[in-house]
């Protein structure tokens, strides 16, 4: 079945049904109904529906089948019935990563929302974040984003451009940012409440309390990030739960910088104190985390007993720093030397361990495409309908050899005449081939009248020279 063209999924999408229907179940329903009818032989249709029609309800809703999961992960379909831009200076496909109902918070003094979009240029997916009737006054007011663009760091949501549009019918500014799939913000991870559960029989309210050792690596992590941002001359300026992401199993990263040095341009103040600034942030983050409260510093003296009720006196004595007073002395590198080499090995460690375990199961995906990948050349070459009278891939010619090496692969019998399912022979049988060993087997026809003994490597051969045969542009 042909792939439906971009513009035909878009004009269905977006005319056929109304939005909200996409999101139902029985779409999912009918969908599927019509997915299994298409699979059936032609006879069995139905005559009411015509060929046209019935691939045009196919494309329609293969493409509502495969939007309809939409996750993070998968963010495709353009939000509806949200009056958003179809384009956006060089961004397409915007999809809010926030709900836009209920109470919202303010950003400073302004509204702002999130969206997931696509750059035109790379397709690749973006973050942008519109401050809703911004006025920029000075252009100079760029500048700070020029040079967050230069700031690399893996815990630092990096920051792409900025830019204002009139595309929301308003003043809006734009901040670009590399979009992570599945963010969460530190807030919604473990300071949000949390729908109660039943446990032994009640209703119980979950509670998260972060692990210490989890916690020494959200520190480590936000310092390196800290250092690498005060090093360039520029201040994170928000540092919040609300705003640093976990983008992985505990991998921080801090968003939206940026953002506040354009909006507080004309109200110059001094890096040094910014950056004073990051560290009581940081702090008060850490006593938010330790206590599970957004607001935990609003009683010092209670968020001091908590944090020591339940952490060691380290981290307390880290959080008393960041929250102390300004002062020369008081830098992030002071900070990381307070948390001392042990935990800084520690957690390197655990980086390269975690690093060795991506690269095994990326290892065995490797293996897993050079067999798909061998299974494609098979798709292609067997059984060719147009060649059935050619020596060549007749009874006697070498492209025989491949036919009953597929038969014995995949359709091996046993002695009472039964299918034998092992996959892990076909496993075996096709990392050979791939290696293209010397190992010699018996291949049988079916009929049991021809029998050849041939190598992996001999089959190999015959595979590639078949495949590169009808991969050719003319034969
Ligand atoms: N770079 C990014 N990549 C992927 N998702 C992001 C990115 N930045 C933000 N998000 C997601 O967008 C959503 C909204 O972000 P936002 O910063 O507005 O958080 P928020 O909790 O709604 O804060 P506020 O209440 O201040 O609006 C969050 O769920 C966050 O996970």
């Amino acid at each position: 079945m042909p792939i439906p063209p971009y513009p035909v999924i878009y004009f269905i999408h977006n005319t056929v049904l109304p939005p909200p229907l996409l999101q139902t179940p029985i779409i999912k329903i009918m969908a599927s109904m019509i997915l299994t009818l298409f699979s059936l032989p032609m006879a069995r249709w139905p005559w009411t529906i015509s060929l046209v029609r019935c691939r045009v309800y196919v494309f329609f809703f293969v493409y509502v089948v495969c939007h309809l999961p939409l996750s993070e992960t998968i963010r495709t379909a353009p939000a509806p019935g949200l009056n958003l831009p179809e384009e956006l200076q060089g961004y397409h496909t915007l999809v809010p990563l926030e709900s836009l109902s209920g109470e919202r918070r303010k950003f400073f003094s302004w509204y702002s929302t999130v969206y997931r979009a696509i750059g035109s240029a790379d397709g690749a997916p973006y973050t942008l974040r519109r401050v809703e009737n911004f006025r920029l006054m000075h252009q100079t007011a760029f500048n700070a984003i020029e040079m967050w663009a230069r700031v690399r760091h893996p815990n630092i949501v990096r920051v792409k451009e900025a830019f204002t549009t009139r595309s929301f019918a308003d003043n809006s500014l734009i901040v670009a940012y590399d979009y992570h799939a599945n963010a969460k913000t530190l807030y919604d991870e473990h300071i949000k409440p949390k729908v109660p559960t039943f446990q032994n029989g009640r209703l119980q309210a979950q509670t998260t309390v972060i692990p210490e050792r989890v916690l020494w690596s959200y520190i480590i992590q936000l310092s390196g990030a800290i250092s690498v941002i005060h090093d360039a001359g520029l201040a994170a300026r928000m540092i919040d739960a609300t705003k640093v992401l976990v983008t992985g199993k505990n991998r921080l990263r801090i968003s939206s910088c940026g953002i506040v040095d354009v909006l507080m341009h004309d109200a110059r103040q001094d890096v040094g104190m910014l950056q004073q600034e990051d560290l009581v942030m940081f702090g008060r983050l850490l006593f938010a985390l330790c206590c599970n409260n957004l607001a935990a510093m609003n009683t010092l003296s209670k968020a001091v007993e908590t944090l020591t009720r339940g952490y060691s006196s380290d981290i307390k004595n880290v959080a008393l720093y960041l929250i102390s007073k300004p002062g020369p002395h008081k830098t992030i590198s002071q900070l990381i030397d307070m948390i001392g080499k042990n935990r800084l090995m520690a957690e390197m460690d655990e980086v390269q361990g975690s690093a060795d375990r991506l690269e095994s199961e990326l290892t065995s995906e490797l293996e897993n495409g050079r067999l798909v990948r061998l299974l494609c050349k098979f798709g292609f070459i067997n059984e060719r309908p147009e060649f059935p009278r050619q020596p060549r891939w007749s009874e006697t010619g070498d492209r025989y050899i491949i036919k009953l090496f597929r038969d014995y692969v995949f359709h091996q019998v046993d002695e009472n005449g039964n299918p034998v399912v092992n996959l892990s022979h076909v496993l075996t049988c096709l990392n050979k081939l791939d290696c293209g060993t010397e190992e010699r087997i018996m291949l049988v026809s079916r009929d049991e009248q021809s029998c050849l003994v041939v190598s992996y490597k001999e089959v190999k051969s015959c595979i590639e020279g078949a495949f590169s045969d009808l991969a050719r542009p003319s034969r």
